[in-house]
């Protein structure tokens, strides 16, 4: 093929772009000089090249339109109202009069990935950032959606020249909250097409002359929550791929494109670094993003990482969270004293819906309502770990962790040492957690059946039980047993290893992506998460104010008269085993004045995705321990996270009295549930946990 030919096709192929052949030929000239006449660098990648080089030459002459008020740069009128910036996004026709996809014009390498979908120059309409509206009140999903339009259009060039990415509407994904909020989600964007050359996913289909469409969501929102997913609408009778094959076809492109990529670059691996890019950048708490500190790394690390741990070398646990000590050098911790002052709280009505926990946690937990008028829930102190009210004893001291409570010889990571460590026997010989963070399955099974069935498992009864002495001191009935429990033991501040080792966890604070929102079915706000997890992964404690059981009686009798319902926790789950119990040693955790998220978490009968594992990090004894949920089984994002109460329904005089349920479990206990479609088997009985 001559020089003649050759440049036709490609004036033809920029045409289909949207290039007239005004903008495209001197740009043409000017490679074949700079290639020494050489086509090939030009033609190769359905002239990647010479669409960059004409992008540049745009560059270089561009202002906006609104400002240079003349498109005599282009050969043909500009659609009305249009900017240079709309033209871009919409090339109405083609010069010869036929509809041609209306264009934007990213550099195609690095449209693949969307990464030159930033914000831009020309992308006013479809920036990123642009896109998601900037009150933070805004409780909308925002998508971003890009399409990549494979056109197959044979002109005797290379066939899919005119593969094109489309900035489309705002879709909302099934089983989403933007699928729930419907047509409420707010589009700033308009629908743009981006040439693609053929080397993206959809070229095993090149050749078809019907129109398919590969598309790239991308979902986020104010409140961090990102979503990115691929959809093909190519025929799958065509052809039958796996993504595995995709992924690689694209990573062996890219390293021809790019010549040097890292050994372990994966196309999956960029996806979801881009997800988790988006959501860091939701996420970071505005000092830390000035600071690119430390707590900006582990707030983006992902917790399945060995070490959550990590990235929490040379964190600033002031601000992070990291430790769940309540300070104290007292045998009896009486130095956090809260006072819960309702006329106060009743001043104070809202939270930060950015971030409910003002920057207490390592990362932002915001707060939507896609359904009702109210922006927030009412007004609680956020506490990211427990403090006593008053007379409760919590006895920390280092002093009472003996060297058969702590692993006092051990250094860095406790789980790559060849023999279980002190810590790790306690919780029953092996270590719980997995290098990536979780509970171990046979662990984490055992927990939940014993809070699913607690009937079947072993109780303990007290001889002065202080729940029953607390409702009643001059004639308590007899005690209703408590369950015994399975503990994890963590290693703490008296063992040798550091902060990085794998068998502190829940120590560390929330690492998940969490979200306070208005669920639908009437039960009030709940807590959902905004990222897939995995199951056995530490979502939350439950962090509330620690009160003895008598105050706990106090303030039950105390809110049923100001018709307020109760968020408490019994930290009964070794009540029986030290003989009588004094008052000040049978602990409640109460979060309804004084509490994390763990207050929003909502119940569902028998198959919640949560369990509550009671945790010692800093206590040898089990009065006073840490209420950690973990994820029974794998959670997608924008599940709700339940906990079974172990409320028995049928027992009318007891807690059950608060709710009537509307879990929408197949197993729901309560008979006057509406929602309720099925019955398991007898009654949880509780379990082992109080719940009022
Ligand atoms: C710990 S709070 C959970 C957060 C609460 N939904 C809120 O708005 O603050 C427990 C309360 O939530 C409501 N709740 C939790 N689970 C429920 C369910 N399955 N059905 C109905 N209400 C529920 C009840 O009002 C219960 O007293």
């Amino acid at each position: 093929m001559g020089n003649t030919d050759r440049a036709r096709k490609a004036l033809d192929a920029m045409k289909l772009l949207g290039f007239s052949k005004k903008q495209a030929f001197p740009v043409l000239k000017q490679l074949v000089k700079t290639f020494n006449n050489n086509w090939e660098p030009i033609e190769d990648e359905c002239y990647r090249a010479l669409v960059d080089a004409i992008l540049d030459a745009e560059d270089s002459q561009q202002t906006p339109a609104s400002e240079q008020g003349t498109q005599a740069a282009y050969e043909h009128s500009e659609p009305h109202g249009t900017t240079r910036d709309d033209r871009h996004s919409y090339d109405s026709a083609g010069e010869d009069g036929n509809e041609t996809p209306l264009v934007k014009r990213p550099r195609m390498g690095a449209a693949h990935f969307g990464q030159d979908l930033q914000p831009g120059p020309r992308q006013s309409t479809a920036s990123t950032q642009g896109s998601v509206p900037t009150s933070p009140q805004t409780s909308r999903r925002q998508t971003r959606s890009l399409t990549i339009a494979q056109q197959a259009v044979d002109h005797g060039g290379p066939s899919a020249i005119g593969d094109a990415l489309i900035s489309k509407e705002p879709k909302p994904e099934p089983g989403t909250d933007a699928a729930r909020i419907g047509s409420t989600v707010q589009n700033t964007h308009e629908p743009q097409v981006v040439p693609m050359c053929n080397n993206g996913v959809g070229s095993s289909v090149q050749n078809t002359q019907e129109a398919s469409f590969v598309e790239v969501d991308v979902a986020s929102s104010t409140n961090g929550e990102v979503k990115m997913s691929l959809k093909c609408n190519l025929d799958p009778s065509n052809f039958s791929i796996s993504m595995e094959e995709v992924f690689k076809m694209v990573e062996q492109k890219c390293l021809h494109s790019y010549k040097v990529l890292p050994p372990d670059f994966s196309i999956g691996k960029l996806m979801s670094e881009v997800c988790q890019s988006v959501a860091q950048l939701g996420t970071m708490h505005p000092d830390v993003h000035s600071s690119g500190g430390s707590l900006h790394k582990e707030a983006a690390a992902p917790f399945v990482k060995p070490i959550a741990c990590m990235a929490a070398v040379g964190i600033d646990d002031n601000s992070a969270g990291g430790s769940s000590v309540l300070e104290s050098s007292e045998p009896c911790l009486h130095n956090s004293i809260v006072a819960w002052d309702p006329e106060f709280a009743q001043r104070r009505t809202t939270h930060d819906v950015t971030d409910i926990s003002k920057g207490e946690e390592r990362v932002r937990i915001s707060v939507v309502n896609e359904f009702g008028s109210e922006t927030c829930p009412p007004f609680f102190y956020y506490i990211p770990r427990n403090i006593v009210f008053q007379n409760a004893c919590v006895n920390i001291s280092i002093a009472r962790i003996g060297d058969e409570d702590c692993c006092a010889d051990c250094s860095g990571n406790c789980l790559s040492a060849s023999f279980p460590c002190t810590c790790a026997r306690a919780t029953g010989g092996d270590f719980v957690y997995t290098p990536e963070g979780l509970v171990k399955t046979a662990f984490l099974d055992e927990c939940t059946s014993i809070s699913r069935f607690p009937e079947k498992h072993h109780r303990f009864y007290c001889k002065a039980c202080p729940l029953e002495r607390s409702k009643n001191e001059a004639s308590p009935c007899p005690c209703k047993g408590h369950l015994v429990r399975k503990f994890i033991k963590e290693c703490w501040s008296k063992c040798g290893c550091g902060m990085q080792c794998g068998n502190r966890v829940i120590q560390r604070g929330i690492t998940c992506r969490l979200q306070v929102y208005f669920t639908h079915e009437g039960k009030g706000w709940g807590l959902r998460t905004l990222e897939d997890l995995p199951k056995g992964a530490f979502v939350c404690e439950y962090a509330g104010e620690v009160l003895t059981s008598t105050e706990m009686c106090e303030r039950a009798i105390q809110n049923a008269r100001n018709g307020k319902h109760m968020k408490q926790v019994l930290l009964d789950a070794d009540w029986s085993s030290g003989g009588v119990l004094r008052d000040e040693e049978a602990l409640v955790l109460d979060g309804t004045f004084y509490g994390n998220v763990g207050r929003f978490i909502n119940h569902r009968c028998y198959d919640a995705n949560l369990v509550q594992i009671p945790v010692e990090v800093e206590t040898p004894d089990h009065h006073y321990y840490h209420a950690a949920y973990f994820t029974t089984k794998k959670v997608e994002a924008f599940e709700e996270l339940t906990w079974d109460y172990g409320i028995d329904f049928d027992d009318v005089d007891g807690p059950s009295k608060a709710f009537g349920c509307v879990c929408g479990s197949r197993y729901c206990r309560d008979r006057r549930s509406p929602r309720r479609v099925g019955q398991l088997g007898g009654t949880s009985g509780g379990a082992g946990l109080g719940w009022r």
